[in-house]
C-alpha cells in the first residue's frame, strides 16, 4: 500500500469483465498461469458449491437469486483475496455494489469484442447461457449494446476480439509490468 492508501494493481486481485462469450473464462486462466495466480471463475464456484449449473440456478431459483449469489460471493472474494484472477460473469457489472467494490479493490480488466466479431462466438455459447434462451439475434444485439455501459468502468481495455487468448494475457500482463 503506498502512504496516500492506494493499493497498486499488481497487489490486488484481477477481475475480468465483458459480455458473454467475449473470452473471460478462457482468457482467465491463461492469465492465471502466467502470473502464477489462483484462478476462479465465479459462475463455475457458484454451481460447485450450490451443486447445479447455472442454467439450473436461472431456471429453479430465477435470475434475482442468482445476482444475489453472485453479488456475495464476488463481496467474499474481493475482500478475503489479494492475488486471485476473477472471471465474472458477464451480468456481474449490473449491481454497483459490484462495479464499486471490483473498482476500489481489484484490478478490472474489460474483454472488449465488437459485435461482428461477437456474432461468431454466438453458436459456441448459445445452448449454454440462461439469458440467451429465447432471444431473437435483433434481442440478442439490443443487449449486447446496452450491456456496454455497464462495462465503462474498468481499468484497462483489452481487445479480446481478434486476438488469442495468449496475446490478450499477455497485454494485461504487460500493463500490470508497466504499473509496478
Ligand atoms: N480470443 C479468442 N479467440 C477465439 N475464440 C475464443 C477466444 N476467447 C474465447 N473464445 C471461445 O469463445 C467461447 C466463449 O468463451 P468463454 O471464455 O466461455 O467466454 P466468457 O467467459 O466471457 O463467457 C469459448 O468457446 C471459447 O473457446
Ligand atoms: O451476462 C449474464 O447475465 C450472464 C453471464 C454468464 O457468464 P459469462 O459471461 O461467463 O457467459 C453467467 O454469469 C450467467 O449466465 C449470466
Ligand atoms: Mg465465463
Amino acid at each position: 500500500m503506498q502512504a496516500d492508501g492506494f493499493v497498486p494493481y499488481h497487489e490486488r486481485n484481477i477481475v475480468l469483465i465483458g459480455f458473454m462469450g467475449a473470452g473471460k473464462t478462457t482468457i482467465g486462466k491463461v492469465l492465471a498461469a502466467k502470473l502464477s495466480r489462483e484462478f476462479i471463475d465465479v459462475d463455475e464456484l457458484i454451481s460447485t458449491e450450490r451443486g447445479m449449473p447455472v442454467t439450473e440456478i436461472f431456471r429453479t431459483l430465477g435470475e434475482e437469486a442468482f445476482r444475489r449469489m453472485e453479488k456475495e460471493y464476488i463481496r467474499e472474494l474481493c475482500l478475503q483475496k489479494r492475488d486471485a484472477v476473477l472471471s465474472v460473469g458477464g451480468g456481474a457489472f449490473l449491481q454497483e455494489e459490484i462495479r464499486d467494490l471490483c473498482m476500489a479493490n481489484a484490478a478490472v480488466f474489460l474483454m472488449d469484442i465488437p459485435w461482428e466479431q461477437w456474432k461468431t462466438r454466438l453458436p459456441l455459447i448459445r445452448d449454454s447461457r440462461p439469458i440467451l434462451q429465447n432471444k431473437t439475434d435483433e434481442e440478442i444485439r439490443a443487449l449486447y449494446e446496452t450491456r456496454q455501459a455497464i462495462y465503462e468502468r474498468h481499468h484497462f481495455k483489452v481487445d479480446a476480439g481478434s486476438q488469442t487468448p495468449e496475446a490478450a494475457a499477455q497485454a494485461m500482463a504487460d500493463w500490470l509490468n508497466e504499473r509496478q
